[in-house]
């Protein structure tokens, strides 16, 4: 790759300051060096002038050697997003699924689909629009599961690293004669570890330092494996440290089903338990039905759970709750897990997210005719509900949690990595019409009056892929909206 530019960022910067705070730097600069780190940050200066003047002296840069970016009124600069469970195949599926729920979609929509992928010329297809896609919403870590063939596997590290985005790429692991399709599975738990092996040795190959790209362990979920693969995967983990990925409690049949196929095991997060796949590197999707005792053994392994609405949603999974998995210590990011959510948007995910918490709080049942008790239920009702900041956190630094990357990115400081996002509100004009330079710019109209926290709390609410205007990861451009 030929050596990048140093960068000089301008303007507003918004980011995640802790869970339930928002940061707004105004009229701040940030520099970032050749390697894509963050070199310096200067804040609050009367113009943005005189900040690029004081950085370059600073860091001693010189002016020519800098390329500029100026957020202009009503723009602003936001991390990227992280999506912590998406599978790059089932793209081409994206919004399919009827009215199935997931034993059948797995059957009907989501086998037949993938394991067409090994149809190379068609992978890449999938493939390629679907990493052009996810960037183009801010999308700048995925971590993503393929499919069982390693060609096609390889092939979405190849694209992930040409086009720049950050990615933990999966091969999926499923040899269980008794759930998977013939037509679709591993002949072997020998074969799962041996075909896994080889996904991993390519993207050493392309990425020694696995920077951009990094293998990810991907037992597909407790019923398509044997205890043989889980047991070896967890081995692999053991030697290489690599993150692991999978499903956990998204369904009711899924749960039956994982009950009758592991009598040994005390519950779904236990056989994970017992074959060594809960880890502190491992991230459990959906995590919807999980007990008391579940939740207390996943955030004692430190595992993390990618909370994925808009597939719990569509596939009439069940509403997971964020508050109590908070409450309980376990760190949550937010997952599209496209094509079980229809929406390739992590900011789509983070909007859903929030309005799944208010049907948690719609559950809570308020006894009648008041007293202690209703109170209590209310206040219950209230806490449980995502606010806008903690949303944003989720889709940022929550996510960057998840996937073990809190000190690279998620957020702008010193030091860590310029992944991030230019976004643009359109500003509306005095006669109620678009400043000229806004039309095509999407949903989100701002008249000017509104604070700083509202104009966030517009773009999560009414924002797409029109108000992201470009995008960085380590200090790579990687998408541009014209
Ligand atoms: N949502 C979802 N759940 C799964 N469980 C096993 N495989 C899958 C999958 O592809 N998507
Ligand atoms: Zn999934």
């Amino acid at each position: 790759m030929s050596p990048q530019r140093k960068l000089l960022l301008l303007g507003t910067f918004v980011h995640s300051k802790t869970q339930q705070h928002l940061e707004f730097l105004h009229n701040a600069a940030v520099a970032v060096d050749e390697q894509g780190k963050i070199a310096a940050i200067e804040r609050d200066v009367a113009e943005a002038s005189e900040a690029q003047a004081r950085l370059l002296t600073q860091l001693g840069w010189d002016e020519a050697e800098v390329d500029v970016t100026v957020a202009a009124e009503g723009q602003f600069f936001f991390p990227g997003f992280v999506d912590t469970h998406i599978h790059a195949p089932q793209y081409a599926n994206a919004g399919i699924f009827g009215k199935s729920s997931l034993l059948d979609w797995l059957e009907t929509y989501t086998f037949p689909l993938e394991s067409s992928l090994a149809d190379l010329s068609k992978a890449r297809r999938v493939y390629t629009r679907c990493v052009r896609r996810t960037l183009s919403h801010g999308t700048t870590t995925a971590t993503y599961y393929a499919t069982i063939d390693v060609a096609a596997t390889n092939l979405l590290a190849d694209l992930c690293l040409s086009m720049g985005q950050r990615a933990f790429v999966g091969r999926a692991c499923m040899d269980n004669p008794d759930v998977n399709p013939d037509y679709y599975r591993d002949a072997s738990a020998a074969e799962t570890l041996r075909a896994t092996q080889q996904t991993i040795d390519h993207m050493r190959s392309i990425d020694p330092g696995f920077d951009i790209v990094s293998p990810i362990l991907t037992p597909r979920f407790a019923p398509s494996c044997s205890r043989e693969a889980m047991a070896g995967l967890a081995q692999l983990h053991r030697e290489t440290n690599l993150p692991i990925q999978t499903h956990i409690s998204e369904n009711l049949g899924e749960i039956q089903l994982v009950k009758s196929m592991f009598p040994e095991a005390d519950s779904y997060a236990g056989v994970y338990d017992k074959y060594g796949l809960l880890t502190p590197k491992t991230v459990l999707a959906h995590a919807v039905h999980i007990s008391e005792e579940e939740a207390e053994l996943i955030a004692h392994r430190g595992s993390k759970v990618s909370h994925c609405p808009c597939s719990n949603t569509s596939l009439t999974s069940g509403p997971a709750r964020v508050r109590w998995m908070w409450d309980r210590g376990i760190d949550v990011g937010l997952g599209t897990d496209m094509s079980g959510g229809y929406s390739p948007s992590i900011l789509d995910a983070a909007r859903q997210a929030a309005l799944v918490s208010r049907h948690v709080a719609m559950g809570i049942h308020v006894p009648e005719g008041g007293g202690a008790a209703a109170v209590e239920q209310e206040k219950e009702r209230e806490r449980v509900k995502l606010t806008v900041e903690e949303a944003l956190y989720l889709a940022t630094r929550g996510g960057a949690r998840c996937v073990g990357l809190e000190d690279k990115i998620g957020g702008f400081e010193v030091g860590m990595e310029w992944d991030a996002q230019l976004v643009s509100l359109s500003q509306v004009s005095d006669d109620g019409g678009m400043e000229e330079h806004d039309h095509g710019h999407g949903l989100v109209d701002v008249f000017g009056w509104e604070s700083w926290g509202d104009r966030l709390a517009k773009w999560l609410y009414n924002g797409d892929d029109r108000n992201t205007k470009r995008v960085w990861v380590k200090g790579r451009l990687v998408h541009k909206r014209k």
